[in-house]
């Protein structure tokens, strides 16, 4: 980000601020929605009282001494933050660390009856398996006779658009999806798509969000694209545990394929085409560590670089990749979104609905309209969108064209 200088980094400390309604009642909430979901023993019962007791006005606590990953989060950052309070680190930090300490106090990487058991796995399968899910399933046969530019611009919309979809958000956004939005507040779809041309035979990397009605159109996207030919190879890279209550792990990978493959008619034929380019190698999944880490992206390690690098195209879906794609931060709203993503490999596409404060790469009229209509709530309502495009990331051009 050569001309850009840091903004600063959101923390949670402000009163009455997004951040803090997030550490104050939305973590103590998921911690309630967990016990009512999964019917955890008196041990795992009393982690789970001391991780809200320490929510409240604990300090952030260091991870028991056998812990697996360590000297991992010790490399990001844990052994500076422990004994601090989680309001007074970084917002995206604190929020990352506490589902590894929720995953902590139910026995997720403990050996036992609980070990890899997700705990929000109740909230995801009934997502999955509602009839909500049928119909958006089922409106794909009408998408079939539309020409394929249509095609392509509805199931890249489904997929921008899914991202609303997202169980954290709605625990604290009364109970249900926003209404229906009014527009992208950004749109480099068009460039998008020159990325992506016909008869390319490129990789896209998919980096996922959220499962179930997330997932699903993601995956319509991807087959379409591998349809077309428009991209030899697709590498989607989920989460390797599981995060920020919906985030997409492999196993809710494999629960959305079989739910696409036992679907009737358009749905069911592109459940089929993934499954077939899973099992040839088309479409490879990765859970990388990094990919729960509390850092931005621009510090990712070199074997991650290294794939971003090698794609045609790297798409970061939703809110919480947003936010480590550009660094979360107080930018002003008009600073480029290419200034902020040139330290990225290759070029890379944002689509995401806006559910927290950071934003970026608006044009001066676009932001002053908002805020007419809205004050400041545009940005984590989840009722607006934006898709924006850093084509020459990597190769030391900061504009947006290819
Ligand atoms: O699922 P998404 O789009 O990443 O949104 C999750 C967002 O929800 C929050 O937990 C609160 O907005 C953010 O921290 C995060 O950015």
């Amino acid at each position: 980000m050569p001309d850009t200088a840091p903004a600063p980094v959101i923390l949670g400390n402000e009163t009455g601020s997004f951040p803090h309604s997030v550490l104050a009642e939305r973590h103590p909430a998921i911690i309630r929605q967990v016990r009512a979901s999964l019917p955890y023993g008196p041990h795992r019962q009393r982690a789970l009282d001391a991780l809200l007791a320490g929510c409240a006005d604990g300090v952030i606590e260091p991870l028991p001494a056998d812990a697996h990953d360590r000297d991992r989060w010790a490399a990001w950052g844990l052994d500076t933050y422990a004994g601090q309070s989680w309001f007074d680190v970084p917002w995206l930090w604190s929020e990352s660390y506490f589902y590894r300490r929720l995953l902590e106090a139910v026995g997720y990487f403990r050996p036992g009856p609980e070990h890899a058991v997700d705990p929000f796995r109740p909230v995801k399968t009934a997502e999955l398996d509602a009839p909500r899910t049928d119909e958006e399933l089922s409106a794909l046969d009408r998408l079939e006779s539309r020409p394929a530019g249509e095609r392509a611009r509805a199931l890249l919309h489904g997929s921008l658009w899914g991202n609303r979809a997202d169980l954290g958000f709605r625990l604290s956004a009364g109970g249900d999806t926003p209404a229906a939005a009014p527009g992208l507040v950004a749109d480099d779809s068009e460039i998008l798509w020159s990325l992506l041309p016909p008869a390319g035979s490129g990789t896209l990397c998919l980096v996922a969000d959220n499962a179930g009605r997330e997932l699903v159109p993601d995956l319509l996207l991807v087959a379409h694209l591998l349809a077309e030919g428009r991209i030899g190879r697709v590498v989607l890279h989920v989460k390797p545990y599981p995060y920020y209550v919906s985030d997409a792990t492999p196993a809710d990978l494999l629960d959305a394929l079989r739910r696409l493959t036992a679907a009737p008619g358009a749905a069911g034929a592109y459940g089929r085409l993934l499954w077939s380019a899973v099992t040839d190698g088309r479409l490879t999944v990765r859970a990388h560590p990094f990919s729960c880490g509390p850092l931005p992206y621009a510090e990712m390690p070199g074997d991650l670089r290294a794939e971003f690098a090698a794609a045609a195209l790297t798409v970061v879906k939703g809110d919480l990749n947003y936010r480590r794609l550009v660094g979360d931060r107080r930018w002003p709203p008009t600073t480029p979104f290419a200034d902020l993503t040139d330290y990225f490999p290759g070029p890379v596409a944002a689509l995401r609905t806006l559910k927290s404060d950071v934003i970026c790469g608006l044009d001066a009229g676009t932001e002053a309209a908002l805020v007419a209509a809205e004050g400041q709530r545009w940005r984590t309502a989840g009722t607006h969108a934006l898709i924006q495009v850093n084509a020459g990331a990597g190769t030391g051009r900061t504009s947006g064209a290819p």
